[in-house]
């Protein structure tokens, strides 16, 4: 079977000869850092051999799990909030009917995701939609106190319980959590519900394959199990064993972070399938989190293609050239569909009758490609054969263990946000938490 497949030429004719394998080196002693534990963030390295380690039993509980809640449930909610949630509506959409929400699907419950806002209006509408339905909830945080989510889940739970009881709800309540702290640990533990634990060495934005991420894509109906398999592929494929000219991981990290030297720092993942929006959110935390901090690291962007081409496009052709883009291409869709004849032709476009709509999608991708290249756009292309489970599984490590790389070759932590915390501070300071008297006073003597 075909893996998917990375080509960086298009990338690597921006940089000077060598460049590239120039980082082989450095891309080897942060192979080593990672598999030896000596790398900054050493404590957050449970990610690294997660697919290889999962076993059936493990995907058969989580299965089990879903099973209760399809069983159970019209709709479940899955309150998370960053890597407690991307992971998870990335996989879902990217697998899922692009009307998924819309349809009248008695095989499967529509999954809802909350707990990754604080809008009132998204709250309120969401519980007056619940109000008829039958629901459960799947709450998802490693810490167990954000903010967002416990939000949600106060409100979520509350209006379980009421529409089916106590007893019943215990059963289409679902925590994903820390093995031991946190409010949601404790409310479980008191409530009795289902949980499964987030190991204390897999950061949140590396989490999609824990329960994080595999128990709201059984509950969607996709296959955890391929999903696994695709991930575990690529485990292999990645290993720091391959050499660096054939390994994805090695010649990925290399090539962006060539490209941030000559000048490069802004990363647009782009797609031509909107079902892959989701999966460029989750991979902008990826490497957001991973390499923004020490006032350094590529800013990753998105772009939804061709859509974006008549927003964006303007700016990527002949904007500042500070940008290179990273293409995921889906070679085969999972549908057909032809262009139409039309007897009036008044759009002019009969000549792309009986095409498939694939066809034109590909030449506009191609199109693309040697425009922004001629515009000095650098460009990478990942290839993906199909968009189903065992695929996604393969994107995923790749991304991952090529953050851990990339992290590496830019001298920082990648396992760490000690940023994030900043604006937490200052919102409980201005909400007057207990415990933060010093900080309300400081903070609003500046206001
Ligand atoms: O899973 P939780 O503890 O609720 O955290 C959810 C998310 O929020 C934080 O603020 C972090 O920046 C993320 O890395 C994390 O994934």
């Amino acid at each position: 079977m075909k893996n998917i497949n990375l080509d960086i030429t298009k990338a690597a004719q921006f940089l000077k000869a060598g460049t590239v394998e120039a980082y082989e080196s450095r891309v080897k002693a942060a192979q080593e850092a990672l598999e030896n534990g000596t790398c900054p963030g050493n404590d957050f390295l449970g990610w690294l051999h997660l697919p290889s380690s999962i076993t059936p039993a493990f995907l058969d509980e989580i299965q089990a799990t879903a099973d209760i809640l399809r069983a159970k449930c019209e709709v479940i909610v899955v309150a998370g909030i960053g890597g407690s949630y991307l992971g998870a509506r990335a996989v879902i959409e990217a697998l899922g009917n692009s009307f998924a929400w819309l349809l009248q699907d008695k095989k499967n419950p529509t999954i809802l995701f909350a707990g990754n806002n604080i809008g009132e209006d998204y709250l309120f509408e969401l519980t007056d939609y619940l109000k008829d339905k039958k629901f459960g909830v799947i709450n998802i945080s490693k810490s167990g106190t954000t903010t967002e989510t416990a939000l949600t889940f106060r409100l979520l739970k509350k209006q379980c319980e009421a529409q089916r009881g106590k007893e019943d709800a215990r059963d289409v309540i679902v925590e994903v959590t820390d093995a031991k702290k946190g409010a949601a640990r404790i409310c479980a533990d008191k409530e009795g519900y289902k949980s499964f634990i987030i190991p204390d060495n897999v950061g949140g934005r590396f989490s999609v394959l824990t329960p994080v991420g595999l128990l709201p894509i059984a509950c969607a109906g996709f296959d955890v199990k391929e999903l696994v398999g695709g991930a575990q592929e690529m485990e292999r494929a990645c290993g720091m064993n391959v050499p660096f000219a054939e390994n994805p991981a090695a010649q990925y990290a290399a090539v962006r972070n060539g490209l941030y030297n000559a000048g490069k720092k802004i990363e647009i993942v782009v797609n031509y399938q909107p079902k892959l929006h989701f999966f460029a959110e989750w991979w902008k935390q990826l490497y957001g989190e991973s390499e923004g901090k020490d006032h350094k690291g590529i800013f990753p962007a998105a772009c939804d293609f061709t859509t974006d081409l008549h927003s964006m496009g303007q700016w990527i052709q002949e904007g500042e050239r500070s940008i290179f883009e990273t293409v995921i291409s889906v070679e085969e869709p999972e549908r057909k569909l032809l262009f139409p004849h039309d007897e009036e032709n008044l759009d002019g476009l009969n000549f792309l009758e009986g095409k498939r709509v694939d066809d034109v999608n590909k030449m506009a991708e191609l199109g693309t490609r040697l425009a922004h290249v001629d515009g000095g756009v650098p460009n990478i292309r990942i290839s993906v054969p199909r968009l189903n489970a065992y695929y996604i599984g393969q994107l995923i490590y790749f991304f991952e263990i090529a953050c851990g790389i990339s992290g590496n070759l830019l001298q920082v932590n990648p396992f760490n946000q000690p940023g994030v915390e900043a604006y937490k501070k200052n919102m409980f300071a201005l909400l007057n938490k207990p415990g933060y008297e010093a900080e309300s006073k400081a903070i609003r003597e500046r206001l």
